[in-house]
């Protein structure tokens, strides 16, 4: 896999339901494939029901029924023999979990379990996996939350005690403590004011720096993407559209979807008037033929009603899955400059 750590091929994940004899299956994964290199920050964007957070939990392991992987394959390498985590065994899973890799759940704030004390979580979930216990491990946490700007005096706290920051902290802490290679986290930021966000989103990136980690995030949030990632993949319909270095997607996106996400960014004393997306997104126990995005799209030819176009290379390290790629022009010109977003 050389400077690759994770390899996703052709993956499909689907829903499968039966309600009273009636099947239902939803496609929130249909056929994804990308790598994430070592210590890249990858971002995953799109609008809500895309399938970002289906997507990230196979990447995660964390496959739970009616979630079935159909098809493809997730695989590691952390060094030892490479592990698919569609196929891997419960054990297998165990031996690289939280060492090697750890997620960061959606509204994982609120699941620390409230009435137990900060201290007692980390014993629960890290002890084991890192192999300390007693003072040694109590030392190696207080060190980690140091990193994280947290007093030791935490550890005392029940989670109700902290304020979001805090405690978006303390998850970030107990999923980064054994010093992942592989970090998965699904809007790690949302649920927290900018001024926080931005303490939270540095905090990451420094620790990315220090531990050389890859990271995984998800956030339908522009800004928090053009801030932290290197590469940025655009999800629509359970599809990846377009995938680009971040400073790429943002000056010159080469998918109509992508361009109006990038559009939709404010900026201070911008007052031109965006386009809307019209529309709805497809539900995906039934989505249309050809481009998912065809219904929608402004440049919409007849092909992309019945041909799904394939995510093919359109500048280094530039994929887009659009019929017309070499005619999507940046939305509002200039727009999309990096590190001058609000
Ligand atoms: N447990 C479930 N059972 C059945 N369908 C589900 C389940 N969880 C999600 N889905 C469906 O799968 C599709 C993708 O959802 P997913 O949560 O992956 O999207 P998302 O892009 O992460 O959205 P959001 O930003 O709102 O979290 C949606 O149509 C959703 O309704």
């Amino acid at each position: 896999m050389g400077d690759n750590i994770l390899e996703v091929e052709a993956l499909k994940a689907y829903y499968q339901m039966s309600y009273f004899g009636v099947n239902r299956e939803v496609r929130a994964v249909d056929g994804i494939t990308m790598n994430v290199k070592r210590r890249e920050v990858y971002g995953i964007a799109g609008e809500s029901s895309s399938g970002k957070t289906s997507f990230i939990k196979v990447l995660a392991a964390a496959i739970r029924p009616p979630l079935r992987v159909i098809a493809g394959s997730a695989t590691y390498d952390f060094g030892g023999k490479p592990t698919d985590v569609t196929v891997a065994t419960p054990a297998e899973i165990d031996a690289i979990r939280w060492r090697h890799l750890s997620y960061i759940m959606q509204g994982s704030m609120s699941t620390l379990n409230p009435v137990r004390r900060i201290g007692r979580i980390f014993e629960d979930f890290a002890a084991r996996p890192l192999g300390l216990s007693g003072s040694a491990f109590r030392q190696r946490v207080v060190e980690h939350l140091g990193h994280l700007k947290l007093p030791p005096s935490v550890l005392n706290a029940y989670p109700h005690e902290l304020s979001g920051g805090m405690r978006q902290r303390v998850t970030i802490g107990l999923a980064t403590v054994g010093k992942p290679d592989f970090i998965i986290a699904d809007e790690p930021t949302t649920a927290l004011d900018v001024v926080v966000q931005k303490d939270v989103l540095s905090l990451i990136k420094n620790l990315q720096t220090e531990m050389g980690s890859s990271i995984v995030f998800v956030t339908h949030d522009m800004s928090v993407h053009a801030n932290i990632a290197d590469r940025i993949g655009i999800i629509y319909a359970g599809r990846l559209v377009e995938e680009a270095p971040t400073r790429a997607l943002f000056t010159a996106p080469k998918h109509p979807y992508s361009a109006h996400l990038v559009a939709s960014l404010p900026r201070i004393g911008d007052t031109t008037q965006r386009p809307a997306l019209e529309g709805r997104p497809p539900s995906l126990a039934a989505p249309p033929a050809g481009c998912r995005f065809h219904p929608r799209c402004p440049l919409a030819i007849d092909k992309c009603k019945t041909e799904a176009p394939p995510l093919l290379a359109v500048g280094p390290d530039h994929r887009s899955a659009c019929w017309r790629a070499a005619d999507v022009e940046p939305l509002v010109p200039g727009h999309g400059r990096v590190g001058v977003t609000a």
